[in-house]
């Protein structure tokens, strides 16, 4: 088995619940609430600009061109953003992308965990580590849409359609493979303490992926009284913002 297999099945249980939880069937049966999609679609914005970064951090730990290559072009594609998938998730939720991008979105605490992760391993990593960071985000997408198609055979009357068929395209499991090959490359020049340290960065971000579902399932914010997600239309009240944790529209 290669490495990145050795890691995806130790991972098996978190993928699995990952596909169990209520986000993520929500979407395999097209029911989700409006509040949720929106909170998501603000949170895996700002998601979405750190990966950026971690990408242009992993560019500066290649060792050859080809893996230069690999992520110049990774990061070309990530600042356009995922915009057909969150273009899907505002149309079923009622509003346009433009609603949600005009308000200021402060980072709920899972995705604030997630970002910080990240941009750790990062700082302090391996180009195997970083690989290892960023590929769970990866896999559990082209997994879980394969899966939903497996089991539910979507049309394109499914609400979700577009969404599911973004993540389970063949480009998208194409960059999975190039990420996995990258890492199974990457490991056997590796020293035992970082293939621990590689696979401990994939269980981490394995993690955070059921945790981000969760996060926008529930509506995540950091204190019951403090700002999280508000609907639309709403503008934060600047006065109850706690100033520790408030990060308005940051790139992290
Ligand atoms: C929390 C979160 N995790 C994963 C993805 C999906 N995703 C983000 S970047 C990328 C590949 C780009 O190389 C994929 C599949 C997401 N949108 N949000």
């Amino acid at each position: 088995m290669s490495f990145a297999q050795s890691l995806r099945q130790d991972a098996d249980p978190i993928f699995e619940a990952i596909y169990l939880h209520p986000f993520v069937q929500g979407i395999a049966k097209g029911q989700l609430p409006p509040e949720s999609l929106i909170h998501y679609v603000s949170q895996d914005t700002e998601y979405l600009n750190t990966y950026s970064k971690v990408y242009g951090m992993a560019l500066s730990k290649a060792q050859t061109p080809d893996q230069m290559r690999l992520f110049y072009n990774r990061i070309g594609i990530l600042l356009e953003g995922e915009l057909i998938p969150h273009l899907n998730l505002c149309r079923v939720a009622g509003v346009t992308h433009d609603e949600v991008m005009q308000h200021p979105v402060e980072l709920a605490p899972t995705a604030h965990h997630y970002a910080r992760h990240m941009l750790c391993v990062a700082q302090q990593g391996t180009l195997g580590e970083i690989v290892a960071v960023v590929l769970p985000c990866q896999w559990v997408y082209v997994d879980t849409a394969r899966r939903i198609i497996e089991e539910f055979q979507p049309t394109t009357e499914h609400p979700f359609y577009d969404w599911i068929s973004f993540y389970a395209s063949d480009e998208m499991h194409q960059g999975l493979m190039e990420l996995t090959a990258l890492l199974d490359h990457l490991a056997p020049g590796a020293r035992e303490l970082d293939l621990a340290m590689m696979r401990s960065a994939f269980l981490d971000s394995s993690r955070l992926e059921y945790q981000f579902f969760d996060m926008a399932f529930t509506l995540q914010k950091w204190t019951p009284s403090g700002p999280g997600a508000y609907p639309l239309g709403e503008k934060p009240d600047s006065d109850s913002f706690d100033s520790l944790s408030v990060r308005v529209n940051t790139c992290v």
